[in-house]
Formats: C-alpha cells, structure tokens, sequence
C-alpha cells in the first residue's frame, strides 16, 4: 500500500474512532467521560494531521501549509491525549502550559517553514512530540498503584518509546548532519518515527479502551464497596472482610472484638439543623474514628447513624479501652454546622470473641446488646456484654 492510501486509511479510522467514543462517552460517569472527549478530540486532531498529507498530494492544500499545519495538529491532538489521562485520573494540568506548547508549535513552524530552516524545524517538532509523549508515559506510569492496572505499565512503556523515537529523531540532524525535510523521505531515522506513531496510535487506541474500562470497573467497585456519604466500606463489604477475619482468628486462636456505635439524640441533629446538618455530622464522626483507628481495624457504616469497628487480635479489656478513645475523640472534635457548635457524642458496645464459634452473628448480636445497654444507662458512654 502507497504511503497516501495508508493516510486516507488513517484520516477516516481517526475520524470514526472519534465519533465512536463522542457517541458512548455521555454513558461514563463524568470524569470518564470528560477524559473521553479529550481522548476523542486528539484523535480527531491526529486524523486531520493525516488529512493534510493527503490534501498536499492531491495538490490542494501547499506543501509548507500541509507540513507545518500537519505537525501543529498532530502535536496538539497528543497533547489532548495527556490531558485525557490526566482527566481520567483527575489529576492537575495546567491548561495555559499545553496551549503555550501548542501555540509555540503553531509559530515555529510558521517561522522555520517561511525562513526555510528545514533542520530547525525537525529538531524542534521531534523534541517537543518528544516531550509531549513523555509527559504522557509519566502520567501514566504514575498512575500505576503496585498491583494491578498493568494496562496502565503497558501503556506508559509504548509512549515511552515513541518519545525515545522522537528524541532519536530530534538529535539525528545534529550528529548526522542531515536533516530529514519529507515526512515520506526514504531514511532509516524517518521510518521509523512514522513506524512508531502509526503502530502507536493503533495500539495505543486499544490501550486507552482498556483503561476506560479498568476505571469504569474501579468505579464500579466503589460504587459498590463503600458509603457514598461517609466514603468508608458499606455494610455488605464489612461483613465479608469480617467473615474472613474470624476464620483468620479461628486459625490462630486469637481473640476478635467487635465495636458497635451508635451517634446519641441524632434525630434531634436533623430535626433541628435540617437533614444536611445530619448528614455533615455523619462524615464527623466517620472521619473522626477513623483517624483513631489502627489501619488494619475494619471500619464501617452499618447503616443510619451506626458504625461498626472490627478490631482483630484484640481482647475484650483492650477493645474496651479503644473504644472509650473513640467516644472520649468524639466528644472533643466538636461539630461545628454554619454558626452553630452542635454536641455530637456516641454510646459503644463492645462484644469479644476469644473462643469458638467464630461466628460474626454472635458477636454482633452481642455487641448490639452492649450498646443497647450504653443507651439505656444514659449514653456517651461504652458498655460490654
Ligand atoms: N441526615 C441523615 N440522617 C439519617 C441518615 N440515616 C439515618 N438518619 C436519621 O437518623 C435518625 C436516627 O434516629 P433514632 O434511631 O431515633 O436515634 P437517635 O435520635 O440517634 O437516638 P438514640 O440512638 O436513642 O440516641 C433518624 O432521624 C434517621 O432519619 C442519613 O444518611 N443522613
């Protein structure tokens, strides 16, 4: 296939790929779907980068038009691809930068094509795609937490090497002495860059579909795992970490205690602060537990306006002491709504399990009887079963 046929190709892949993504992103949570547009954006500004090879062939578009035109968008459509995976991941850009970069491309090349600084012009297009394409891998390999998201590692290694590539190609000029002026040029150096970008943007599609889905699957598992409000585990994901804790204890005979609480008088916080004071007093007391927490203590919002704690390899005297910190950090974080200071204080039952059965409907029964008992013998305050 002659070069221009692959670029025709490449102009209507880019634009459908675009319209595809553009027809499926409103679906995606927000973010997804921001990254999405962006994403799709590029690609667009990449087919139209592909378009003007095609347009100058055909002798309806000037070849200094078709290069520096070409090259500007073709950057501009890889800088949109940074800012989708910065998007994805809802991590800081600064929009002025990359539309700096994109401008000083546009003018640059503007210069170097009017002042016929051919080797100028290669060296700077190639260090700044360079650039562009190891910010990218950067981004990306950064967004790889030490398990999983291997597609994030898969991705980062090809920009990495398409911007080695482009680096390559940007010193070329200056150790060989022989700038390239044709993006068709017949030169080892020329071939493969445009092998690296054009296997790059096939593969690099797919790549940028798999992370859409691995974030769609995190997101899922958010959705499903912890409390929308309070942002700690739900009750469903407790109670399995939980089960698995007590048979973990069962194995090593180790005592397990479990701590119920319960905020105090908290209707009378909705009913006199409104249902937003609530629910603001509600992220209080999440936050302020788990910052007395151990990390390996399992926390949750059971429900309402009740938590639970599971203090593994913990006995009945300690988790009673943990406990009382609980309630004695909560009764002096203070809540503050608006104007208003609103006392916010809770009642914990404590329940240990140190023998078999390792059964968690026991413990939790007994711990729900404990903090019955606190309620009944005037609250803020820990009682044990
Ligand atoms: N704002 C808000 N309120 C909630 C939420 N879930 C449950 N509640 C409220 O929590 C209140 C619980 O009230 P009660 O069960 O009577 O208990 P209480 O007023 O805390 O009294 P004691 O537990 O006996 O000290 C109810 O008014 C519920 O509407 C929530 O997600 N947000």
């Amino acid at each position: 296939m002659d070069p221009y046929t692959l670029y025709t190709l490449l102009t209507l892949a880019s634009v459908g790929k675009a319209g595809l993504i553009l027809l499926v992103a409103p679906q995606y949570p927000r973010r997804i779907t921001r990254g999405m547009h962006s994403w799709a954006l590029g690609g667009l500004m990449m087919g139209m980068n592909f378009a003007l090879f095609v347009l100058a062939a055909r002798a309806l578009v000037p070849e200094s038009v078709a290069l520096g035109g070409a090259v500007t968008l073709g950057i501009g459509g890889t800088i949109l691809v940074f800012v989708a995976v910065q998007e994805l991941r809802e991590r800081f850009y600064s929009k002025f930068v990359l539309l700096g970069v994109f401008v000083f491309t546009a003018v640059s090349n503007a210069y170097t094509l009017y002042a016929g600084h051919n080797k100028l012009r290669i060296i700077t297009n190639s260090a700044l795609a360079a650039a562009v394409f190891f910010m990218i891998s950067y981004a990306l390999l950064r967004s790889a937490p030490p398990s999983g998201r291997s597609i994030y590692r898969v991705t980062g290694v090809l920009a990495l090497t398409i911007s080695v590539v482009l680096a390559i190609r940007a010193v070329n000029p200056l150790i060989l002495g022989s700038p390239i002026v044709h993006p068709m040029d017949e030169n080892w150096v020329q071939q493969l860059t445009y092998s690296a970008i054009l296997i790059g943007n096939v593969l690099g599609s797919l790549c940028f579909g798999l992370i859409v889905a691995e974030e769609l699957n995190a997101e899922l598992h958010q959705l499903a795992s912890f409390d929308s409000l309070t942002r700690i585990y739900n009750r469903r994901v407790f109670e399995n970490l939980a089960t698995e804790e007590l048979l973990r204890a069962r194995t090593k005979r180790e005592p397990v205690s479990l701590l119920m609480i319960d905020i105090d008088h908290f209707k009378q916080v909705n009913d006199s602060h409104g249902h937003a004071a609530g629910d603001a007093a509600l992220v209080r007391v999440a936050e302020t537990m788990e910052e007395s927490l151990r990390h390996r203590d399992l926390f949750c919002r059971y429900g309402g306006e009740e938590f639970g704690v599971l203090l593994p390899s913990t006995a009945q005297e300690q988790a009673q002491r943990i406990a009382d910190r609980l309630r004695l950090a909560m009764m002096h974080a203070g809540f503050r709504y608006g104007e208003e200071d609103i006392p916010l204080t809770v009642s914990i039952g404590v329940a240990c399990i140190d023998r078999p059965p390792y059964d968690l409907s026991l413990i939790k029964h007994n711990a729900d009887r404990a903090l019955y008992l606190a309620k009944q013998t005037g609250r803020n305050r820990v009682a044990v079963v």
